[in-house]
């Protein structure tokens, strides 16, 4: 089986990306050390502070952003970083020629009941000049490469650096990312949707009568049962929909009219999105494809609509959008 390392060189990658990854790959390993041990390494629980967006910081928040943060200031190839553990944007190194925005650790609240959580990343070119949030709002698109590392029963990496998406499995013993899908496809049908229903009542309407249809199941008008799995970490939604196919959604709602929309656009939505349109699938926000947004600020959040190509072209319809007549994107 071929290592990271190895696949990076026979894809070409650009030596500077490369290292790059293989820095946030390294990173990682240390990370899944750190969650692994869990209470044991007192890394459990929250912290007294907030986030800027006045989300309540877990321990291991803070521990795996310090973590990213310390190995990409050494890396050499790094630009700046954003992080949604960082209120601004951090200067690293005057020469990198990357801008790095991560999430350290996707699905906190599973922290504490030892579930799934990940790190998810997306790589951009460093534009010329003095460093500053504007540099960081370029469309996903324009990403060198994006992935995330989900530490599950087994600790996996899903990459793409624009020649399809790959899986990676961290081998226990040698504590290498061996390659383990070299072609990740989502299937284009499903009957398997992810969404929190909790929120049902604060949808658009659209996505009410979209998800009723769902339930309604073979008795209704889609004429087929749905299975429901929401793992409560986009990072273990995702990774499910990659491997089997699947709708994830967390769409607009109005609980907080101040917050229309739960996840961030340049390190949660813009990764995942590049990962499943090179695997096949489709990503908006229900009326715009997400990579094509241009972002107005680091912590800018989006509604996501991603999975299998066919299901998320049937809940786009319930919003107005016709995407088989959209010019295809090279
Ligand atoms: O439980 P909720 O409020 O529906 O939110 C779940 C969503 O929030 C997130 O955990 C947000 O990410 P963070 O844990 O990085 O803040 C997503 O991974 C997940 O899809
Ligand atoms: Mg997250
Ligand atoms: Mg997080």
């Amino acid at each position: 089986m071929q290592t990271l390392a190895q696949t990076l060189s026979a894809q070409a990658v650009n030596t500077s990306l490369a290292q790059l990854l293989l820095t946030l790959a390294d990173t990682s390993k240390a990370i899944s050390v750190a969650v692994r041990h869990g209470a044991l390494a007192g890394v459990l629980g929250a912290t007294e502070q907030e986030n800027i967006q006045g989300e309540t910081q877990k321990k291991l928040d803070v521990i795996t952003n310090d973590m990213l943060k310390d190995a990409l200031k050494t890396d050499g190839h790094v630009r700046g970083l954003a992080s949604e553990e960082e209120d601004y944007v951090v200067e690293v190194s005057a020469n990198g020629e990357y801008l790095v925005c991560f999430d350290p650790l996707d699905g906190s609240s599973n922290i504490d009941i030892n579930s799934l959580v990940g790190t998810i990343f997306s790589v951009l070119p460093a534009p010329d000049g003095a460093l500053n949030e504007q540099s960081f709002l370029q469309a996903g698109r324009k990403q060198v490469a994006a992935g995330y590392v989900l530490y599950g029963p087994s600790t996996m990496m899903a990459l793409t650096t624009g020649n399809g998406t790959q899986f990676y499995t961290l081998a226990p013993d040698s504590q290498e990312f061996l390659l383990t899908d070299d072609n990740v496809q989502i299937t284009p049908d499903t009957a398997e949707f992810a969404i929190n229903m909790s929120n049902q009542r604060f949808w658009e309407a659209p996505m009410q009568t979209y998800i009723a249809d769902l339930l309604l199941g073979s008795i209704g008008p889609r004429e087929q049962s749905f299975n429901m799995r929401w793992i409560a970490a986009m990072v273990g939604d995702v990774h499910r929909v990659l491997c089997r196919g699947g709708i994830f959604t967390y769409p607009t709602d109005n609980k907080n009219p101040e917050k229309p929309f739960k996840l961030r656009l340049m390190y949660e939505a813009n990764p995942m999105a590049l990962l499943v349109e090179q695997a096949g699938g489709r990503a908006s926000t229900g009326y715009e494809t997400i990579l094509d947004i241009e972002p107005t600020a680091i912590h800018q959040r989006v509604a996501v609509i991603l999975g299998s190509t066919n299901e998320v072209d049937t809940c786009l319809s319930y919003h107005g959008i016709d995407y088989s007549e959209e010019p295809s994107i090279d």
